[in-house]
This record gives structure tokens, sequence and C-alpha cells, in this order.
């Protein structure tokens, strides 16, 4: 497949690495230092222990979509986007260039909110929701690193259909070493994700913990802002648990219960660095959906208050 990958962050970088790897044509959309790094030194995964685990010494990267379409020979079958949900706004003129009628656009943020910020770009027929489970870091620019052996990417068409176009992606992907699958509802799973990245990663900021903490001294607020997801969710026609399963709230609980003690979300840690976070994409997308769907979402809305001037303060 011809696939165009948008940055080369944790994300990019691993899904990029592993489908050049496995012999797709990849082409990388990046910009500044990361564009002079490819160029310069390759792109690197590490596995767990450090390991190199794929690496394309002279990766096909510009910052320009149209010099990548001449280079991949025309339209991508697939752009998958990976930059954080902020950078979406800018991509309006680059991902109109690389869309050709038979491109499909996947998304591969945390949030419930990117594939319709890509469908207002490209139209929503383009559109396939991702969500990616993967601890991946970009340690340094061109040299990305896995934390854990965990590396799924879940596509699926938004209206639950199968399709010829989404079967080829996950082929693709299986083939890369990835796990990927069609899950019975995309949407369902974007939010079953922010179920669990969005309470440990808000709750965590905004009292400055880890896991350990969270499931423990915080281990009812934690509970309760799970919940609300849950309940957003089902507003929005989303049941999280399958029937006969426990509640979702508490299979999140459990899961959270065997994570290493230390864990952090992305948007903690960088909110932890006083850097620009996905605050508004993970946390102010749950309420927003709540308000539309007539769901209180309460600790939300304090996490957002505690975390909101800490926010602006980033973003100067
Ligand atoms: N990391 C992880 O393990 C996981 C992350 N996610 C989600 O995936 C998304 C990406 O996260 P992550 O990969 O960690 O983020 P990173 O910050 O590591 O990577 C983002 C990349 O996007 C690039 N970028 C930003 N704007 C542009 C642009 N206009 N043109 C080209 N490249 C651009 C950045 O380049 P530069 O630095 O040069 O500006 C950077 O390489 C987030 O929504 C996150 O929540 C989901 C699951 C797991
Ligand atoms: C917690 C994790 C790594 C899970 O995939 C994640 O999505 C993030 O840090 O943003």
């Amino acid at each position: 497949m011809r696939i165009v990958v948008i940055g080369a962050g944790g994300i990019g970088g691993w899904l990029g690495a592993r489908l050049a790897a496995a012999g797709e044509d990849v082409g990388f959309l990046v910009h500044g230092a990361t564009l002079e790094a490819l160029r310069a030194g390759g792109l690197t995964l590490l596995g767990p222990d450090g390991e190199t685990v794929a690496r394309a010494e002279r990766p096909l990267a510009s910052d320009d979509a149209s010099s990548l379409l001449d280079a991949l020979g025309g339209h991508p079958d697939a752009v998958l986007v990976t930059t954080k949900v902020d950078a979406i706004a800018d991509l309006g003129p680059a991902l109109r260039t690389l869309t050709g009628p038979e491109t499909t656009v996947i998304s591969t943020q945390n949030g419930v909110d990117a594939p319709h910020l890509l469908a207002d770009v490209v139209g929503a027929e383009h559109v396939v929701p991702g969500v990616a489970r993967v601890y991946a870091q970009a340690v340094e620019r061109g040299t990305i690193a896995l934390r854990s052996g965990l590396e799924s990417l879940q596509v699926g068409e938004s209206d639950g259909s199968r399709s010829p176009r989404v079967d080829r992606l996950v082929a693709a992907l299986r083939v890369a070493g990835l796990r990927s699958s069609t899950p019975d509802s995309i949407l369902a799973e974007l939010w079953r994700k922010a179920a669990f990245v969005v309470p440990q990663g808000g709750l965590g900021a905004a009292v400055d913990a880890p896991i350990s903490e969270l499931r423990t001294t915080y281990r009812d607020a934690y509970r309760a802002m799970i919940q609300e997801i849950v309940d957003v969710a089902a507003a929005q026609g989303h049941a999280l648990a399958a029937p006969g399963e426990a509640p979702y709230a508490d299979q999140v609980l459990a899961f959270a219960d065997e994570q290493p003690a230390d864990a952090t979300t992305s948007m903690q840690r960088d909110i932890a660095a006083g850097l620009p976070s996905e605050l508004d994409a993970q946390v102010g997308a749950v309420r927003r959906a709540g308000d539309d769907a007539g769901a209180p979402t309460p600790v939300h809305d304090v996490v957002a208050g505690v975390l909101g001037p800490r926010e602006a303060a980033a973003r100067g």
C-alpha cells in the first residue's frame, strides 16, 4: 500500500517504522527539526528492552504534501494522522492535497473528537477512526521507544459496516506485526479507550499522581470519572460493556489495578512538564459530549477547572 504518515512522534514513528519495515510504500509528512532528523539519521524503533526492532535508513520524508505525492507516484491509499489533536487544525491544506478519490484518512488520536475534525476537512466518506493501544515515546527526534509489548491499532468504519478498505488496512497492520482488528463499533471502542485514558490523565494531572495513587487514595473519584464517560457514551448510544459483563467502570478499574505503579499518560506528562496538552481534546471533549447528550460530568468539570489555568499558561 501507498501510505502517508503525518507526524513522526510516538505514534507516527511507531506505525511508520513498522509499516515501512513490512515493505509498504511509506512517506512521512513532517516538519522542522523532525524532518531534519529523519533526513540526517533515519528512523529507529526501539523495543521495550532498548533493542532496535525496526529501522528505516533513508525514509521518504517531506514537509510538502505535493512533493510526497510526486515521490510516491500518486495519491496514497491511506493517510495515518498521528499528530496531537490540536495540530489537525493546521493540516487542512496538506490533508486536502493528500486525499485522492480513493484515499482513506485514519485517525489515531486519544479522545473522541479527531474523526469529526478530520471529516470536516476531507469529508466523512474518507475517514476511518482508529484506536491505538501502545506505549510509544519519541525519546529524541527520529528515535521512538516502545515501553511495552502492546502494539495495537483497531480500525473500523464509523457506521459499523464491513469494507474492503478497512480489511486491507487490518491485513497490512497485521503483516507489520501489530495486533489489529475491526471491533463491532469503532466509535464505542474510542469511548472505551477514553474511559481508560482520560480519567487516568485528567485526574492524575490534577492531583499530580501516577496510577498507583489513583487506584488507591483517589479510587472513588477515579471511578466516578470513569463512570461519567460510560454514562456520556451510553447517552450517545454506545454501550461500553457487553451484555452479561461487569459494569464497564469496574472493568477499567480492574485493568488499572494491573498497570505498572508509576504509569502516567502522555497528556498527564505534558501537563506536568508545563507544555500545551490535549486537555481540551480529552477532558473538554467528554464535557462537550455530556452537555450535548444531557449527561452531567461533574468530576470532569472540576478537573478542567483545576487544570484550565495551567493549560492557559502553557499556551502563553
Ligand atoms: N504515545 C502513545 O503511546 C499514545 C498516544 N496516543 C495519541 O496519539 C496522538 C499522538 O501522540 P504522540 O505520538 O504521543 O505525540 P508526539 O508529540 O510524540 O507526536 C506528534 C507528532 O506530530 C508532529 N506534528 C505536529 N504538527 C505537525 C504538522 N503540522 N506537520 C507534521 N507533523 C506535525 C510532531 O512533530 P514536531 O515535534 O516536529 O512538531 C510530532 O512528531 C495523541 O492524540 C495521543 O493522545 C494514543 C495512544 C498511545
Ligand atoms: C496510556 C496510553 C499509553 C495507552 O495507550 C496512552 O494512550 C497515552 O499515554 O496517551
